[in-house]
């Protein structure tokens, strides 16, 4: 059966703390998950019945093994993981202090497997005819990641649904200059592009939902989705805009929450619902993962998400 999306970008072991509330010298173990924000949507998204793959690098170790049995246990298709054989699987530590908005710590130098993409990596019939395609921000932090994911898109000529996530992650970047130039510039190329506050900011120059939204809207993207936390999701299309409230959880770990909702968008665009439908299915997704420690490992299925709305 042939794939409905494809994502592209990082992965990574998680090793989330097991103990809450303390720094990283104060914890003693740490529970293992799969992690990376493009992988975590690919995840998401096959919890809820969609045929899914992550086009991503690993190193030729035991986590990269780790990656590809995990992928496999959730029904994502490992096909698109390639192998750097001279750099290593990333592993990711966060710090649950505060556990709504815990620090992390990535190790992925010199550099990250998912950043050395080529054309060679590339399967370059998917990436044109695949019903929904999704880049991230942090695909265009360093080369040759960037040079491919600009090709990537080229190619892809702004088919529908091609989805940009903002994500912004500062330490990936010498300067957020740099980073409103590089991630600013995708829009030109995809559908539809979802992000925190923070990262419409440096994606558009303005924090500010609504006047992000328009700048979005007016280079020809058809769906803006602007997170707003506390106060919701902001959903922008040509013909209208909508604020949908968040589900109310205790937060176990706020990471992940954004690539649930992710997830949630995917299944949302491919079934056709309008975008309130879908940012009130996509806040209950996000609010269960923030409910729960891991990312992948706790994407919701669609009953679960049912159940809470
Ligand atoms: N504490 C929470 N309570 C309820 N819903 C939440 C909570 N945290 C997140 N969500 C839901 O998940 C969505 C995405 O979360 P968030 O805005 O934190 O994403 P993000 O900044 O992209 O995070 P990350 O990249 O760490 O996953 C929110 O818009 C909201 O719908
Ligand atoms: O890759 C990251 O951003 C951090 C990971 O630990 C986590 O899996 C994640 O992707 C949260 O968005």
């Amino acid at each position: 059966m042939s794939l409905e999306a494809l994502t592209i970008g990082r992965v990574g072991v998680d090793l989330y703390p097991e103990q809450s509330g303390v720094p990283l010298a104060g914890v003693s173990t740490f529970a293992k998950s799969l992690g990376g924000t493009a992988t975590n949507v690919a995840v998401a998204a096959a919890r809820l019945g969609r045929r899914t793959a992550v086009l991503t690098k690993v190193g030729p170790d035991g986590f990269g093994d780790y990656v590809r049995q995990a992928l496999d246990g959730f029904g994502v298709s490992p096909e698109f993981v390639g192998t750097s054989p001279d750099l290593q699987t990333p592993v990711v530590f966060c710090e649950l202090n505060p556990p709504a908005d815990p620090p992390l710590l990535f190790y992925r130098s010199p550099i990250a497997p998912d950043l050395t993409l080529t054309d060679e990596d590339v399967p370059w019939d998917v990436v044109e005819s695949v019903p929904l395609l999704w880049v991230t921000g942090t695909g265009v932090s360093v080369e040759p990641a960037r040079a491919t994911q600009r090709k990537i898109l080229e190619a892809r000529g702004r088919r529908e649904h091609t989805v940009l996530d903002l994500d912004y992650r500062p330490m990936f970047w010498p300067s957020v200059e740099q980073a409103r130039a590089e991630i600013g510039g995708l829009l030109d190329h995809v559908t539809v592009a979802v992000g925190n506050r923070t990262e419409a900011e440096v994606a558009v120059g303005t924090a500010d939902p609504d006047e992000a939204a328009d700048r979005m809207l007016a280079r020809g993207l058809r769906l803006a989705v602007i997170k707003k936390g506390a106060e919701g999701v902001l959903v922008a299309t040509p013909d209208g805009r909508w604020t949908v409230p968040p589900q109310r959880v205790e937060v176990v770990c706020g990471l992940g929450a954004g690539d649930g909702f992710g997830g949630a968008l995917i299944h949302g665009l491919l079934s056709g619902w309008d975008p309130v439908r879908i940012a009130e299915y996509a806040n209950a997704a996000g609010a269960l993962v923030a409910s729960r420690l891991a990312c992948a490992d706790a994407m919701p299925t669609a009953g679960e998400i049912e159940e809470l709305l």
